[in-house]
């Protein structure tokens, strides 16, 4: 694959002080030369001209992975571009993000992945990876040319038609063949569209007393136990997009049992709200799969910190005003992501004692960087390791205003929320791409 390396040249010095990497022990200086750690101790003296960033004992990560990142461009500029996607997802402490297919026109090609590559790199903020459509258009009877895009400039490593399932399972198994010939990744958003007509709300007590039309559980449970079984006999990799529901869990935990080579994500939104969100009817809730209850919302939690789910993606998804500003049954699904993840992580998981620093650098850099195999990121900090970073402070909290997140669009449902933790700073291949709440480029 030729893209192992993204946008930002390695230059110059940055020097973290007053860390602690992983939040273990007592706060140290950590120095980052040309873009890989180059020295990790106390009292660190740096040469001159070498950027200080003031860390105040708060917790260094690895830089943040995210697999699943709707950019909007191109198509939908209005509601996000490769630009503003990218600044949220700095100031969010990401330093590479996988930007769906579901554009306009569908990156099903590798005109368009090879597009969103160069912005990306052109940008800077952070590693876009473009991810190319399994299916040509995402209308699901034709394979795309996944081939091609491995092969382009982007290097297109994970394939998806996400919005959409590749719901008939021959073409499914045959997306599956090729993957594994290629050496790619497929991630399914797992649907089975005949049991979701209409619908917009989980399928239970919730939506039969507000009168909304149910997404039932088994609508994805079936299509993640079919496709674990087609990645069995083709001995290919599959991955689960925004798994929601308990059963969802119990299938992933029998499918790793027995070999599959199964991973899965979930997302914040799903690990924090549940369906009683939907009483007062604001579409900033609806979100696909939807919201459920909190049974799932719980075995989900404990799944993500049993490894049984692998890491937590964004499904970050800006909608305009007007697609949002409607009735619940014609609103888009989707919600903002990028800017919460690693505070709503923090108060689900952190704050309950169910990961500690080390499994938050686990489920949002090393295991989702390892799932689409990037080398350069996910990695240990350590001396000789390429400088992708995180700066967290814990002890500061602050509260969601959605015009003020840098995303074009304002659909968070954490608006007014207060969140526990804050990025302060974000570095990229050894260059600082954001810092105290702004980007630097
Ligand atoms: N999650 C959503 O509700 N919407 C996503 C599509 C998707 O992830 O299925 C979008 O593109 O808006
Ligand atoms: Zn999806
Ligand atoms: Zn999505």
């Amino acid at each position: 694959m030729s893209a192992t390396t993204g946008s930002v040249p390695p230059t110059g010095s940055v020097l973290i002080r007053a860390v602690r990497p992983y939040g273990e022990g007592d706060p140290i200086d950590v120095l980052v030369v040309d873009g890989v750690i180059t020295e990790i101790g106390s009292a660190v003296t740096a040469s001159e001209g070498t950027e200080v960033i003031d860390g105040k004992g708060g917790v260094l990560l690895p830089g943040f992975v995210d697999l699943h990142t709707h950019l909007r461009e191109p198509g939908r500029e209005d509601t996000e571009t490769i630009r503003s996607g990218s600044a949220a997802a700095a100031l969010g402490g990401y330093t590479a993000v996988f930007a769906m297919a579901n554009t306009s026109p569908v990156a099903d090609n590798s005109t368009v992945t090879d597009n969103v590559w160069r912005s990306g790199r052109e940008v800077g903020l952070v590693d876009v990876y473009p991810v190319g459509a399994v299916t040509v258009g995402l209308a699901g009877k034709q394979l795309a040319e996944m081939g091609m895009m491995a092969a382009g400039a982007a290097g297109v490593r994970m394939f998806s038609d996400d919005g959409k399932c590749v719901d008939d399972p021959l073409l499914m198994r045959r997306a599956l063949e090729y993957a594994t010939g290629l050496g790619v990744l497929i991630a399914q958003h797992a649907e089975e569209p005949r049991l979701t007509i209409g619908a917009v709300a989980n399928e239970g007590p919730t939506a039969s007393r507000l009168g909304l039309a149910g997404w039932p559980r088994a609508a994805e449970e079936s299509i993640v136990i079919r496709d674990a079984l087609l990645a069995r006999d083709a001995g290919a990799r599959i991955h689960i997009c925004h798994a929601s529901t308990e059963g969802t869990v119990e299938l992933l935990r029998w499918a790793k049992d027995q070999g599959i080579a199964i991973t899965a994500e979930v997302t914040p939104h799903h690990l924090l709200l549940d369906d009683s969100r939907l009483e007062t009817y604001d579409p900033v809730n609806k979100v696909n799969p939807p919201l459920r209850e909190v049974r799932d919302k719980e075995a989900l939690r404990q799944a993500l910190a049993e490894g049984i789910v692998d890491c937590v993606a964004t499904d970050h998804a800006p909608h305009a005003a007007q697609e949002k500003c409607c009735e619940f049954a014609q609103a888009k699904p989707g919600m903002l992501g990028l800017q919460t993840a690693l505070p709503i992580i923090v108060e689900t998981l952190v704050k309950p004692g169910l990961l500690d620093w080390r499994g938050v650098a686990r489920v949002m850099s090393e295991r989702p960087a390892q799932i689409v195999e990037l080398t350069d990121q996910g990695r240990p900090i350590e001396v000789g390791e390429p400088a992708n970073l995180a700066v967290v402070d814990p002890d500061t909290s602050w509260v969601v205003h959605g015009p003020d997140l840098a995303s074009l669009s304002a659909n968070t449902p954490f608006e007014t929320m207060t969140m526990p933790a804050t990025v302060t700073a974000t570095v990229l291949r050894g260059v600082v791409t954001a810092r105290d709440g702004q980007v630097t480029r």
